[in-house]
């Protein structure tokens, strides 16, 4: 657990912050710019100078009123929004140089591990101004990860890369977030990564904390400003059934309902996550039999709420525990007479694992 309890006065900014959160997973801290996300990070790695409070992480104290753990005592890696590789050092030499400065015993992850889990193998003997912005921020990532800290701080590690680079990326962070045992903050204004990658969320308004909660939890709040955007979407809990249906599919377990995907390297009885935008799902009264779509859900009708398009709404239906949103026009909810804790089917037109 990191308990923590900031504040910041700065005359136009100030930054109030008391949060009790996980030390697993990915807690993405999220907001508009300015909102504070960074001085919040920087205050979790004792770089703000001016903060007064208290933070412990896994019961040690790191601040209080009388006492402040310096940066560098810190169990910690940073990861930059853009990377700052020493320019005169090799990839190699740049991995490993927090590493060689650590006791052996206390190194929980060895150079080939991180070379391999960040697909940087090709590039050991080369110069940072020989990378790409994607390749960079993959050696930072494996810089900061060969510090063995016990918590990555990452402060939007995408937003100085293009589209392209972003894609080639984020996999790799999905991989970090799965296989390694290493609780990560996580800064960003975009919430299609946020969407991607966390399971916890923190919701900065002008240095206030207004939510805080599980991802899936505030995707679907009707009081949060997630649902009201054109991109509006929720993160579903499954686990794989069968990993190759034959047909170039994977079958997954939704309570005890079936979804299928596009085969994708999963075993059976592992728990994934899928994603669905509320604007592909479609709504039916009977289950529906002549249809090309896999995926077809019973679910029930939570409730329904406004959309910012006038002649669209929100319906939030459950799924085996979990809420699905489906934006569908007011002219259908009026037709089909959609109303709370009625049985629907909800056709889906498109699932993406992650
Ligand atoms: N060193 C500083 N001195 C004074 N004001 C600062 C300093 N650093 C940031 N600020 C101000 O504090 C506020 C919060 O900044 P912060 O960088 O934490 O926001 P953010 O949510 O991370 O934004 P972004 O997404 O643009 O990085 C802003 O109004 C910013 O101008």
């Amino acid at each position: 657990m990191l308990n923590l309890d900031f504040k910041i006065d700065r005359g136009e900014f100030s930054l109030a912050a008391q949060l009790e959160l996980p030390s697993q997973g990915v807690t993405a801290l999220f907001g508009r710019s300015g909102s504070g996300k960074t001085t919040l990070l920087r205050c979790i790695a004792g770089l703000e100078k001016t903060a007064q409070g208290s933070l412990s992480f896994d019961g040690e104290t790191w601040q209080t009123e009388r006492f402040f753990l310096p940066l560098h005592q810190r169990p910690i890696g940073y990861v930059f929004q853009e990377a700052s590789l020493f320019p005169h050092l090799k990839v190699l030499a740049n991995l490993t140089y927090g590493y060689r400065r650590i006791p052996k015993e206390q190194r929980k992850l060895q150079p080939e591990e991180v070379i391999k889990l960040l697909g940087i193998e090709e590039l050991l003997g080369r110069y940072p101004d020989e990378l790409s912005g994607g390749q960079r921020q993959r050696v930072a990532i494996g810089r900061a990860l060969l510090t063995s800290p016990q918590l990555l701080l990452m402060d939007e590690p995408m937003a100085s890369l293009d589209a392209t680079s972003k894609a080639e990326i984020l996999p790799f962070l999905e991989k970090l977030r799965d296989q390694l045992e290493l609780p990560i903050i996580y800064v960003s204004h975009a919430i299609e990564e946020v969407t991607r990658l966390a399971d916890h969320l923190v919701l900065l308004e002008a240095g206030k904390v207004i939510a805080e909660g599980e991802l899936q939890d505030l995707l679907t709040d009707p009081s949060l400003p997630f649902i009201q955007t054109e991109t509006a979407s929720t993160v579903l809990r499954a686990v794989v059934k069968q990993p190759d249906t034959g047909d170039g599919l994977t079958e997954l377990k939704l309570g005890n309902q079936a979804l299928f995907i596009s085969k994708t390297s999963v075993s059976a009885g592992q728990p994934v996550r899928v994603r669905v935008m509320a604007r592909d799902l479609v709504l039916a009264l009977t289950p529906p039999t002549e249809t090309s779509l896999l995926n077809c859900l019973t679910a029930w009708v939570l409730d329904i709420q406004p959309d910012p398009n006038p002649s669209q709404a929100l319906v939030r239906i459950e799924v085996a525990d979990q809420i699905l949103l489906a934006r569908v026009s007011k002219r259908s909810v009026e037709n089909l007479k959609l109303k709370e804790r009625q049985l629907v089917y909800a056709l889906i037109k498109g699932v993406a694992l992650g």
